[in-house]
């Protein structure tokens, strides 16, 4: 589906990605891998459009990605959650939701797709809550959320856990429990960052395997990258050092190429 061949990319005079090669084959879930560092957002803002690239080559369905612009991209069906997430702190759920939706009018998609609330039942119930108010990991699914509105066809996550961490208002809800605990109140239980994190996880199975949508994801973490992905494709400074099937990423590749 996604195919890029000898890529060269430059930050001024910086030589970044060299003679990159990646295949995204349909219906698969590729994970890019490797050190801080190595290239991979910068592989990923190529592949969206957002930096220019030298020289090298990237079709997506045998369609040449280069002379088109970012939208155009996202309209031939590439969503891109980008790492930090992007979403909008001042506008509700809702409305960051409907952002998706104005690029989607022009394919007749003209309401939030239910889907979205299913995969993510905590978006339905914080429509009107504000993104910025939201946790890290409610703001990651949020972000998600948005991709999918344009019902893409090759879903680009920029790692999706990163930032994930217990917030002040779970460390509250701790605390609250904890005290309730000791008068004998029961309370309802405050999700913990491993939770949420197995919720995106999990999202991002139902999307690649149940619904179809090819994924390239990046991701440092190696037991999440195992559990979601079927293949993966490792960068050391700017170049693709070794690709495979998940079973292939064996010990020595890990210490070689990933272990810090
Ligand atoms: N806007 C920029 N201008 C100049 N150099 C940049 C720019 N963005 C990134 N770089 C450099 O390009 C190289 C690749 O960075 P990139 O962010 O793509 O790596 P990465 O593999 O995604 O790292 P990380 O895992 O830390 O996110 C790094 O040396 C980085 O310092």
């Amino acid at each position: 589906m996604l195919n890029i061949n000898s890529l060269n990319q430059y930050y001024r005079e910086s030589h970044t990605l060299w003679d990159l090669q990646l295949s995204v084959p349909e219906g698969g879930c590729v994970c890019l891998m490797g050190r801080n560092g190595v290239g991979k957002t910068t592989l990923l803002k190529c592949i969206m459009g957002l930096i220019p690239v030298r020289s090298g080559e990237m079709l997506f369905d045998g369609v040449d990605l280069a002379p088109l612009k970012s939208e155009q991209r996202a309209e031939l069906g590439i969503g891109f959650v980008p790492q930090g997430r992007e979403i909008f702190p001042l506008l509700t759920v809702e409305e960051n939701l409907k952002i998706g939706l104005r690029a989607a009018r022009r394919h007749g998609i003209k309401k939030v797709p239910e889907h979205i609330f299913e995969i993510f039942p905590v978006l339905k119930q914080m429509l009107g809550r504000r993104g910025g108010d939201l946790s890290g990991g409610q703001q990651q699914q949020l972000a998600i959320g948005r991709a999918l509105v344009l019902n893409p066809r090759l879903l680009i996550l920029d790692e999706p856990t990163e930032g994930i961490q217990p917030n002040i208002v779970s460390e509250i809800g701790d605390v609250i429990i904890r005290l309730n605990k000791a008068k004998g109140i029961k309370t309802p239980l405050v999700k913990e960052a491993a939770e949420v994190k197995n919720e995106v996880r999990e999202a991002i199975k139902i999307i690649n395997r149940e619904m179809g949508v090819t994924v390239l994801l990046v991701e440092q973490k190696l037991p999440f990258a195992r559990k979601v992905a079927d293949r993966f494709c490792i960068l050391e400074r700017g170049r693709s050092v070794a690709s495979g099937g998940m079973d292939e990423l064996d010990e020595t590749k890990v210490k070689r190429y990933l272990t810090v």
